[in-house]
């Protein structure tokens, strides 16, 4: 089943072509990671498949009615302001407003669903706390339980563990994991290769606007395009612990 068709994309920003002939789908069960350098157009390509960047081409996302839009995917953005000096619980409770009806109170199923999202990023002993007096770590993690609240099929985060000491790191992509193998699917940006190589069953790579390359990690991250996207080499092998990728030096 397609949860995201995309397209021929292209957007312009300020008359510069930022991404060019951008075409993705995905489909139930997949973690894919989008990677690439600074200003390679990860964030612009997924506002522009949610239908936030003015852009060329086909999202079927950006098509959808706002309303349907929210039931289809969830969005954690970059930035992490929380506006508003509410509870965790609070915060998490605006995930389920696509679901609910104009000054409908949430039902037993929409706080089930915001118990998972707490549960999911460990936030059970900072549900009552103020949402803006957390550290920043800790309001990225409220987001995330945020849009995981939402339960769409598809949930779209751009680099949420970003800021994340180690153990959350790797729960959030276990969660990611998690969420796969119910059938939802999820694109994350992120410049951790390690857990890219170790999580994602994809990575669609972008550089300089346009998809460089897109499959499972072991056929993507290779000394070719680690030098060509990235400028880098990298120790990449397949041992008994999982993949193990670690960046080794700047190509010049
Ligand atoms: N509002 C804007 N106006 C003009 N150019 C922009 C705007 N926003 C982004 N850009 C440019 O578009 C390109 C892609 O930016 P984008 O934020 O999508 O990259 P990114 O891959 O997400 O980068 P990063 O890894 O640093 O977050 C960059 O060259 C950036 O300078």
């Amino acid at each position: 089943m397609t949860l995201l068709q995309v397209n021929g994309l292209g957007v312009s920003l300020r008359k510069r072509q930022v991404l060019s002939d951008v075409s993705l789908n995905i489909t139930k069960g997949e973690v894919i990671g989008l990677i690439g350098a600074n200003g390679a157009g990860k964030t612009t390509l997924m506002r522009a498949i949610l239908g936030l960047v003015p852009h060329d081409g086909h999202s079927s996302l950006a098509a959808l009615r706002p309303f349907a839009r929210g039931r289809a995917a969830a969005w954690m953005p970059q930035t992490r302001e929380i506006a508003w000096a509410v509870t965790v619980e609070t915060l998490v409770t605006l995930g389920r407003t696509p679901h609910l009806a104009a000054g409908q109170q949430p039902t037993d199923a929409d706080r089930a669903a915001v118990n998972r999202a707490i549960d999911r990023m460990d936030l059970g002993n900072l549900r009552a706390r103020t949402a803006t007096r957390l550290s920043g770590g800790e309001q990225a993690r409220v987001l995330m339980a945020r849009a995981l609240a939402q339960e769409t099929p598809l949930l779209m985060a751009d680099e949420p563990i970003a800021g994340l000491d180690p153990a959350h790191q790797i729960a959030t992509m276990e969660c990611f994991t998690g969420l796969a193998a119910e059938g939802r699917s999820i694109l994350v940006s992120l410049h951790d290769l390690g857990l890219a190589a170790r999580y994602c069953t994809r990575l669609v790579v972008l550089a300089k606007g346009r998809v460089a390359a897109d499959g499972p990690p072991q056929k993507v991250l290779t000394p070719a395009l680690l030098r060509d996207a990235f400028g880098i080499t990298a120790w990449f092998e397949q041992t008994a612990k999982g993949p193990v990728f670690q960046p080794l030096d700047i190509v010049t």
